[in-house]
Order: C-alpha cells, then sequence, then structure tokens
C-alpha cells in the first residue's frame, strides 16, 4: 500500500501534510518515523493531517506528530500550511475567516495570499501546570537548573509548551548543548521546545528553537509567539513585533492578557509525492 501526501513549509520549518477528510489518519509511531527518516523517508519536522471536525463550531481538525513519533498539541508555521492547503484543495477561500481545530483547542485562520496566512493563536497560557511545567506559581521568570548552571526562563503555553531564555548571543556555543539539556529537562513533565531568544529593539527579536521531538529547526511559529508573549508580559516589547528566525520572519501581534495574539507569515508547497514503504515498517 502506498501513501499520498503533499510536502509543505513555513519559513523552512518542513511538513509532510496528509489528507485524512475521507479515511482515518492510521499511521502509528513506528510508520511516522520511517516517513520523516531524511534518508530512507521523505523527511520532516512534523507530519499534519487534516481531519473532519470533532467540534461542531469548527471546520476542520488538524493532527500534529513530531519527527520521532511523539503527538504534539499546537503548531503554528504547520497550521498557516494548513490553511494553505485547505485553500489549494478548495474548501477555503481568500479572506475568510475560518476556525479550525488543533489538539489543544481552536484558532481561526485567515489566508490573506495563496501564500501568506494569519492565525488567531488565542491567548498565551502562563500558569505552569498548562505546559506543564514544575514551579510554585506564575512568575515573569524562574531559575532552572542546566548541568549545574542556574538558568533565567520564561514559561508559556500557546498549546504546547515553551521555555523562553533570553540571550545577548544567538551564536554562543552553549547553546548548541543547552537546547537538547532543555527540551529534556526534568521540570517539563512532558518535554519542551527551547527558545533562544535575543532582542534587538522593541519590535524586532532573534530567535531559535531546539523543538522538542525534532531537534533544531529553521522555525519554530509556536517559538515565536511564546518569545514574543514572554517579553511583552514583561513590558519589553511593544504589541507587534517581527521575529527573525534561522529560515525567515514572522510578524507576531499581540495588545497583552485577555487579548488574542495572531502570528502571520508564509506557507508554501513543495511537492506532492505517494510514499511507497508504508508496509515496509513492519
Ligand atoms: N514547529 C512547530 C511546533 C511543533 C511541535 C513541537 N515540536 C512540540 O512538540 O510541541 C511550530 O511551528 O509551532
Amino acid at each position: 500500500m502506498s501513501l499520498a501526501f503533499s510536502k509543505m513549509h513555513g519559513i523552512g520549518n518542513d511538513f509532510v501534510l496528509l489528507d485524512c477528510r475521507r479515511q482515518p489518519f492510521a499511521l502509528d509511531a513506528a510508520q511516522i518515523r520511517a516517513l520523516a527518516d531524511r534518508h530512507t523517508g521523505v523527511g520532516f519536522d512534523q507530519l499534519l493531517s487534516v481531519e473532519p471536525a470533532r467540534d461542531p463550531t469548527c471546520a476542520f481538525y488538524y493532527g500534529i506528530w513530531n519527527a520521532d513519533g511523539t503527538p504534539s498539541g499546537q503548531c503554528g508555521n504547520g497550521v498557516r500550511c494548513v490553511a494553505a492547503w485547505l485553500h489549494r484543495a478548495g474548501a477555503l477561500a481568500l479572506g475568510e475567516e475560518v476556525r479550525i481545530e488543533s489538539p489543544s483547542g481552536a484558532v481561526t485562520i485567515r489566508v490573506l495570499d495563496p501564500h501568506r496566512v494569519t492565525v488567531d493563536m488565542g491567548e498565551p497560557q502562563f500558569d505552569p501546570a498548562r505546559l506543564p511545567f514544575q514551579a510554585d506559581g506564575v512568575a515573569a521568570d524562574y531559575v532552572i537548573d542546566a548541568d549545574g548552571e542556574a538558568l533565567r526562563i520564561g514559561a508559556v503555553s500557546m498549546g504546547n509548551p515553551h521555555a523562553v531564555i533570553p540571550v545577548s548571543d544567538l551564536h554562543a556555543s552553549a547553546l548548541e548543548r543547552l537546547g537538547p539539556l532543555l527540551s529534556v529537562h526534568p521540570r517539563f513533565a512532558e518535554g519542551v521546545n527551547a527558545g533562544f531568544v535575543q532582542a534587538v529593539d522593541r519590535g524586532h527579536l532573534r530567535l531559535r528553537v531546539h523543538e522538542r521531538g525534532a531537534g533544531w529547526t529553521l522555525a519554530c511559529g509556536t517559538g515565536a509567539c511564546a518569545a514574543m508573549a514572554v517579553l511583552r508580559a514583561r513590558g519589553e516589547v511593544d504589541a507587534s513585533v517581527t521575529v527573525d528566525l534561522p529560515g525567515g520572519a514572522l510578524q507576531i501581534d499581540w495588545a497583552g492578557p485577555g487579548q488574542p495574539l495572531w502570528m502571520t507569515g508564509p506557507a508554501a508547497f513543495a511537492f506532492e509525492g505517494e510514499w511507497l514503504a508504508l508496509d515496509a515498517t513492519h
């Protein structure tokens, strides 16, 4: 048996997207890892499925799995690709605002042009229990032990867990060690996406993210939302910020508590394909 797929990316964070609107998603973790293999499979940071909605107020549901086969609750670059894919499939008009359902709840999407999408990602959640992150209560920053080193981090959920670490040098060699170490830090019971952020000015950030389940990626959409939200909650950035990631830039807008956060950026098609090794993985 074979599996038809679309290969897409959002500023270099790459995806295999499956059309599961008529047949249910049926891959197990071993098959996801085989499909994710960049030498013997197709290769992706995340696998996305587009499925019928479970929530009647939403038009579709999308599932998210990391390259290591683990599920996630949210994917910022992925949801823009889902929106562009729905538009190309004729299921979403340009400019139409539609709610779609992620594993962590509904978001609202709008396709601005066939390759640019804006998304209401909901309100950032700072309660440590939402990540989950082991801490006594909500704080602007937390000190955690990373291999004997005391690190100051922010923690926020965008539907998935994020640690945000302000740094003065995004290319410091210590980050290569700290990213993988933080992603599996024991205070984050379900792992965490570790974002290292350098503030250029109040409207401009630079960011690198070591993603839970995928490693260093060229971009992380929820990571950009998380970095902006943490610095905005501290009063260090304005309500509209450009976040530069290794693969490109995202626009993040958040007025503050009680308001939704908007993420705007590109979504690109690479190719359509058919994976022929579906049965060979078992
Ligand atoms: N690349 C994504 C986030 C994907 C999921 C993440 N690795 C997790 O496990 O939560 C994005 O663009 O947000």
